[in-house]
């Protein structure tokens, strides 16, 4: 089972434009859709829409529009009642496939609610395979919940602790080093941001760049960096090696979420004991076929291809 705890969930409304974004005009739009979302959300839907057993753990009342709509479209969770409303988080689609984000802050939550997430974390990391960390902190939380959640994980259940990814940004992303997580999924941006080596545009220009800015991540402990890198693909840094994936060309519909399928492939694949480098595909297949669907949408399996993904080893220092 796949767990994962979303501290900052949101309502992921999706506006389609017929044309270009234009600052400080009306414009009309073309479609709409509101899905639940946030990081360790999203990678529970793709998960379900692949078969795997997945939970979402996330904050938010019964009666929340996020709860609502996760209930109706029977995508496993539990939730912590907080007493006030989660966000809601826009994308403004264009149909060249730009997508203009705004994230609001979030809920604020006491230190009772945090420590209750924490516990719930815990509690429900027994006997799971996986545990994802996944997205920004709302207000409240202290910058270090993942690191936490990471040494509280591993002393609960030593060495049957699930494996924990981690996918955030920031000071939360920063903070987790320290605790060596088994795997880190960021994007060029965050890559960048983390280790100092190059910036968003670079990276994703050469992904050699991207896979040296990786290696220092695993050579401070971090068992594996799964970097994407947009229409560039993605790289893995293992203590094994290095492999770089390509897909096919595609018409990007919308970005926002490909990199929380791109985790989920890596996750469903590793679930089922496949290489490094066929994690790195399947990856990189699912993070694709998601930029190719509207808003949010997850992909089903008849909808990835990971054949038409290649994959090269950039590095290959053992055998595994
Ligand atoms: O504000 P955060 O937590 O960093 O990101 C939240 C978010 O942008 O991430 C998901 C896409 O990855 C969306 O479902 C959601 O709106």
């Amino acid at each position: 089972m796949i767990l994962t705890l979303t501290p900052n969930p949101s309502l992921d409304r999706t506006i389609e434009l017929a044309g270009r974004l234009e600052r400080g005009e009306v414009q009309r739009a073309a479609a709409t859709s509101a899905h639940p979302g946030g990081k360790g959300v999203n990678i529970v839907r793709a998960l379900c829409a692949s078969d795997i057993d997945a939970l979402a753990l996330l904050p938010g009342d019964p009666g929340d529009p996020v709860i609502t709509a996760l209930r109706k479209e029977r995508i496993p969770h539990l939730s912590l009642p907080i007493g006030g409303p989660l966000r809601s988080n826009v994308a403004i689609t264009e149909p060249d496939g730009t997508t203009t984000k705004v994230n609001e802050p979030g809920p604020e939550l006491t230190p009772a609610q945090v420590t209750a997430l924490l516990e719930l974390t815990v509690s429900q990391s027994d006997g799971a395979a996986w545990l994802v960390l996944a997205g920004s902190l709302p207000p409240g939380a202290p910058v270090d919940l993942y690191a936490r959640s990471v040494t509280a994980v591993r002393q609960a259940f030593g060495t049957a602790a699930p494996r924990i990814a981690v996918d955030s940004s920031g000071a939360p992303l920063a903070a987790v080093l320290a605790a060596a997580p088994d795997l880190l999924k960021p994007n060029a941006e965050e890559l960048a941001e983390l280790t100092g080596i190059g910036d968003a545009i670079s990276l994703e220009a050469n992904p050699e760049l991207a896979a040296s800015a990786a290696q220092t991540l695993v050579d401070q402990g971090v068992g594996a960096v799964l970097a994407t890198l947009g229409s560039q693909g993605a790289v893995l840094v293992t203590a094994y090696g290095t492999w770089l994936a390509k897909g096919p060309a595609i018409l990007a519909k919308s970005t926002v979420g490909a990199g929380d399928c791109a985790l989920a492939g890596y996750l469903l694949a590793a679930l089922r004991g496949d290489s490094p480098a066929q994690c790195l595909q399947q990856a990189a297949a699912h993070g694709g076929a998601a930029a190719s669907l509207p808003g949010t949408q997850v992909p089903t399996a008849h909808q990835i291809h990971p054949h038409a993904v290649v994959v090269t080893a950039l590095t290959r220092i053992k055998e595994n």
